[in-house]
């Protein structure tokens, strides 16, 4: 899917598909050389990590096993409601292994510091987060975030695996919507 297949739905696009795969190249290196000689598992949180996870995952030259959680936080609209539920839990053990989660934002940051708790409940080796996107507000919870594809404004975000209810995921760009299609 293009910009031009969206008709006038999009406003701007803020990150290029060649930007997200060149990002993508930088963060794996960096992973690689953090994990070398390290087991890795990598966690994506559905539905929005996939496509970072496919990307980053072809990317890494180590070697890495890939489980996925499904957490809810956010109803059909653009606020978070702070209250977060597994939707599907991991089918790994994760006791002694070193994870890093794989999420496509961060926004209020809400989400990843109750999952960051969660997880380390059950005594990995180590946790860390990869993100494709964080938001400003990420800034005011407690998270230690390694890796970062980019810093956001604060503005609702699509595309690249983020939905507006349930649409737009497969843009292969991160773009913003028009005002109109939130009144639709
Ligand atoms: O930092 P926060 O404000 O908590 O927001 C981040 C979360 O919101 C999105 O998931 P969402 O609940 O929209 O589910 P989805 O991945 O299925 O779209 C995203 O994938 C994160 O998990
Ligand atoms: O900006 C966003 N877009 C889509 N999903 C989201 N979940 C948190 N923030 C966002």
């Amino acid at each position: 899917m293009d910009a031009k297949d969206m008709g006038s739905a999009l406003d701007k696009i803020l990150v290029t598909e060649e930007q997200i795969r060149t990002r993508t190249r930088e963060l794996a290196a960096e992973i690689d050389a953090d994990y070398a000689g390290k087991d890795l598992l990598l966690v994506g949180v559905l539905k929005g990590a996939v496509m970072v996870m496919a990307d980053l995952a072809r990317e890494l030259h180590h070697p890495c096993e890939m489980d996925w959680m499904a957490v809810s936080s956010y109803g059909a609209g653009t606020t978070s409601s702070g209250v977060v539920r597994i939707l599907k839990d991991l089918d790994t053990d994760i006791q002694g292994r070193n994870v890093l989660i794989v999420e496509d934002v961060i926004d209020s940051g809400l989400t990843l510091s109750w999952l960051v708790g969660n997880l380390k409940s059950r005594h990995p080796a180590s946790v860390e987060i990869c993100t494709m996107v964080r938001k400003p507000m990420a800034f005011n919870v407690d998270l230690d975030v390694k890796y970062v594809g980019f810093d956001l404004p604060n503005e609702f975000i699509v595309g690249y695996g983020l939905d507006y209810a349930e649409k737009y995921r497969n843009l292969p760009f991160i773009a913003t919507l028009a005002p109109h299609v939130y009144d639709d």
